[in-house]
């Protein structure tokens, strides 16, 4: 099983980095631990990370307290994988098939690179289709999914969809990231101002962002296109930025339901449009289309760092 350890780990007593243990579903959880303490939780119903906490045990993706965790029921909450459909763009169930299957832990994942292993806690997890999976999408594709936590407590997921097949394919993606806000009214997006964007409250037609950051003030449902590989979150009240960076995944989709649509989603507790916010890492607009025997990859990775100023975080390099 492929699963990393921290190097050098001098203290016998330490927690194991990495640990494999069942939810009350008996479906198997790893759990990543890094060494000041934050954790994340990665379930094989999905390959959906479930939890994030920074190093004082503060959750930091949301999950609605109605969400239905059994599968093949989707999970509303951490990240789910939305592939190879993203949304209702295609023939598929929303958001397609990856986030209700089980997938397994990957023996042999072929290597990714060495900078990804020795300081981080990891897992491998791989996605066949079923034949269920075949009749529906007739393409055969091996999805390998890895979720790493740094010694900081960042946290990486790296996709990589190989063409197993005899013919091309295309698909749509998303890291359909719930991040945890404290109330959604006092939260700005920054990064993803002057860009266009489909609004797929309005028959996805195309605007151009105005203001200097995103607000909220009612529902919002935006594919932001060509994004830059670097967006900040801040939430003013807990005074936490979420620092997003991705790579080779051109989109970035924002969506918070607000009071009136979040009333109408079943398994959506009272109140909870204001702590959810997701800011989806995504090639929802163009798909990504593979010949026999090619190999696309897909990265996000997430810091929550006390708010300061937010522009030092855009001003970083991408993760290219
Ligand atoms: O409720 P979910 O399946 O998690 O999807 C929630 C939302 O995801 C995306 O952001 C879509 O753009 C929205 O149209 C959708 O409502």
């Amino acid at each position: 099983m492929s699963m990393g350890r921290y190097a050098g780990s001098a203290d016998p007593r330490a927690p194991e980095p990495v640990e494999v243990v069942k939810d009350w579903n008996g479906v198997a959880h790893a759990v990543l631990r890094s060494p000041r303490g934050a954790t994340a939780r990665v379930s094989l119903h999905g390959g959906q990370v479930v939890s994030w906490k920074n190093d004082r045990g503060e959750e930091l993706l949301f999950t609605s307290s109605k969400a239905i965790l059994k599968p093949p029921k989707a999970m509303r909450g951490g990240i789910p994988i939305c592939f190879p459909q993203f949304g209702n763009t295609g023939t598929l169930e929303r958001h397609g098939f990856a986030r209700n299957k089980i997938w397994a832990l990957d023996d042999e994942p072929p290597q990714l690179n060495h900078s990804d292993n020795g300081s981080k806690a990891f897992v491998d997890l791989i996605l066949r289709p079923s034949d269920e999976d075949l009749r529906c999408w007739p393409h055969c594709f091996e999805f390998r999914l890895r979720v790493s936590l740094s010694k900081d407590g960042d946290l990486s997921l790296v996709s990589r969809v190989r063409n197993v097949n005899c013919k091309p394919f295309s698909f749509s993606f998303a890291y359909h990231t719930y991040l945890s806000v404290s109330d959604i009214s006092e939260v700005r997006i920054e990064g993803l101002e002057t860009l266009d964007y489909l609004d797929n409250l309005s028959q996805r037609e195309r605007h151009t962002e105005q203001g200097d950051a995103i607000t909220f003030e009612s529902e919002v449902d935006r594919v932001y296109v060509s994004s830059p590989n670097v967006i900040a979150v801040l939430d003013h009240e807990k005074k936490r930025t979420f620092v997003i960076r991705k790579e080779g995944l051109p989109d970035t989709v924002v969506w918070n339901p607000w009071e009136k649509k979040s009333k109408t989603i079943a398994d959506f507790g009272d109140e909870e449009y204001k702590q959810t916010l997701c800011v989806d890492a995504a090639a929802a607009e163009r798909s990504i289309t593979l010949k026999p025997g090619e190999e696309w990859r897909g990265k996000l990775e997430l810091s929550a760092v006390p708010s300061t100023n937010c522009s030092d975080h855009l001003d970083q390099p991408g993760i290219m």
